[in-house]
């Protein structure tokens, strides 16, 4: 656990996006006054650690102080409630209520599109939000799914909106010289692809297009890059999906606007849009139908819109957006785009947007470079972007809920040969030898369940380089086959079919005969038979009449036929 500051601990990540990490964290100390909420002891918070680009930024730690009371201002029951601020040497940290529930992005994912009146209810509180941070001069800039947080409980969600004033913090000076500033393609509005000074109606943009994604699972704008979405942006208009009440279709359609003048406030969007819920919904009367009907006239916009300060495009009518390419994914995390200063193509987008690298969908814009309008690369176009930790930051994240690393000495599917190295210097041998390996010890019985050990080569194809070396110390069990030399009891005669039977037999008669001699020297019986003979005559002399016995009887048989 890695103290952050001293008055939290930073527990677990929770998620990483362009600018920074959130952790899970929790409180050690009651934070001091200059904390919006100074909390307890062993609460749980959120923390989102900025990235150390930022942090070592001078500008970006400047503005984060300089914000600090905007920021922890901030407070309203669709926005996360910023708690305190933590600049600690090369640190940067927000500390977050901490939201119990999925992002918006990961909702639409695992659920689908909502119905159109709850994606019209939850669009509502969202542009609450963005109302009351725009009377407050903020705006948002970066109003995605996944940076609206859903806390449920009793069934109902309530959405969050979070990461206000992060845009902003990464769009300082300091970054605009490396020609950079914040943004997400399938949520930038026109004005700002193209540069121009940016005010609240590019949240009210962001939150067209987030409505949009609600009742149809995916953003209006798409294609193989970000240099695609962006030309989208700025001249495709967008398509219609049948499943759109015509009354919603009206909102999405205002807020969509190029012209950033014709789009609502946030007031009167949210307005707009809980009339549309009550008129779409299927127990609307009539009156709610033709208010419904009628929202356009509703969707005043704002005769004062929050500028945007600082804007990178905002001091340079020339900037234009050059955008890289890769194919974009529509919820990436926010990109970093960068700008040209050239003054050509300044009114041609088209003209400067350069197109590299269109084949990964998790790349974000790439770079041009100072002084190239229309060129990347900072020395030329083989060199590396100044953006690659920005693409590997959003491409990390993209696969971080998807792909976890695991460690291979971790994994128990390495484990296992390991054990089993391990067994045979157990060596109980009898009982191992069921088991896969061992068999140490009896070779000659189980010969064959030295092959499981190769379960050795299953690992191999994913830790091909770790599992030969548990595999060796096994290597010198093979000697003890040797041990077959058992197997030479197959020269034993008495293994040869039969013989061992002949044997018996020829043994048994040895034995009877030699019995037999005894008895007839040692015993009376050679004088109750009275013959006087020898043992050996004696029997030669049976011997002799028993085969007479049978000549006769082949002859009287053969006489007979
Ligand atoms: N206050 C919070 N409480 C709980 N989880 C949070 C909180 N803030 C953010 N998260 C989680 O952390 C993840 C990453 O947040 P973060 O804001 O860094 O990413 P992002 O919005 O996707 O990217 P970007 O930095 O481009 O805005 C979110 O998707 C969310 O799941």
């Amino acid at each position: 656990m890695r103290p952050v500051g001293s008055k939290y601990l930073l527990e677990e990540p929770l998620g990483r996006g362009a600018t920074g990490t959130v952790w899970r964290a929790r409180q050690r100390e009651t934070a001091g006054a200059e904390a919006a909420v100074p909390g307890q002891p062993g609460e749980t918070v959120a923390i989102k650690v900025l990235k150390e680009e930022l942090a070592s930024d001078a500008d970006v730690v400047m503005r984060f102080l300089r914000e600090r009371s905007v920021l922890l201002r901030l407070t309203h029951p669709n926005i996360v409630r910023v708690r305190d601020l933590v600049v600690e040497g090369d640190l940067l940290a927000l500390v977050m209520d901490l939201v119990e529930g999925p992002d918006l992005h990961r909702y639409l994912r695992e659920n689908g599109p909502f119905t159109p009146v709850a994606a019209a209810l939850l669009t509502a509180q969202i542009a609450d939000a963005l109302a009351a941070s725009h009377a407050d001069g903020v705006v948002h800039r970066d109003l995605k799914p996944a940076n609206v947080l859903l806390q449920q409980y009793d069934g109902r969600m309530h959405p969050l909106l979070t990461d206000f004033g992060i845009a902003r913090l990464a769009d300082s000076p300091g970054l605009t010289r490396t020609q950079e500033f914040v943004g997400t393609p399938a949520y930038v509005a026109p004005e700002s692809a193209e540069g121009r000074p940016q005010t609240s109606a590019v949240d009210i943009y962001g939150a067209g297009i987030l409505l949009y994604e609600l009742v149809t699972g995916r953003p209006p704008f798409s294609g193989g890059s970000a240099l695609e979405v962006l030309h989208q942006h700025l001249s495709a208009e967008p398509r219609r999906p049948s499943t759109v009440p015509d009354p919603l279709w009206t909102v999405i359609e205002r807020c969509l606007r190029k012209n950033p003048d014709e789009r609502p406030s946030a007031e009167n969007l949210a307005r707009g849009l809980r009339v549309v819920a009550e008129g779409i919904g299927v127990h609307a009367n009539s009156a709610q139908i033709a208010a419904a009907e009628g929202v356009g006239a509703l969707l005043v916009p704002d005769p004062a819109p929050a500028p945007v300060p600082d804007t990178p495009g905002a001091a340079d009518p020339t900037q234009v957006l050059p955008q890289g390419a890769g194919s974009y994914d529509p919820n990436a995390a926010t990109s970093v785009m960068p700008h040209t200063g050239g003054p050509a193509g300044a009114a041609d987008p088209t003209a400067v947007l350069p197109n590299r690298g269109a084949a990964d969908p998790t790349a974000v814009m790439p770079p041009v470079p100072p002084g190239a309008p229309g060129q990347q690369g900072q020395g030329g176009p083989e060199d590396p972007h100044p953006w690659q930790n920005q693409l590997r930051a959003a491409r990390d994240r993209n696969e971080q809920t998807q792909v976890q690393y695991v460690d291979p000495g971790q994994d128990p599917l390495r484990r296992r040969p390991q054990r089993q190295v391990a067994r045979p210097q157990q060596q109980p041998p009898r009982r191992q030898a069921p088991p896969p390996g061992p068999g140490y010890g009896h070779p000659q019985q189980q010969p064959q369940q030295y092959a499981p050990q190769p379960q050795r080569p299953q690992p191999p194809q994913r830790y091909a380089p770790p599992a030969p070396p548990p595999a060796q110390p096994q290597q010198p069990q093979r000697p003890q086959r040797e041990p077959r030399q058992p197997r030479q009891r197959s020269a034993n005669p008495m293994r040869i079919p039969g013989l061992g039977c002949l044997k018996g037999c020829l043994f048994t008669i040895v034995i009877l005969f030699v019995a037999g001699w005894l008895i007839w020297e040692l015993s009376p019986l050679q004088e109750w038979i009275g013959t006087g003979k020898g043992y050996w005559e004696q029997l030669t002399d049976w011997f002799s009449t028993v085969t007479g016995w049978f000549e006769k009887l082949g002859g009287s048989g053969s006489g007979t036929n």
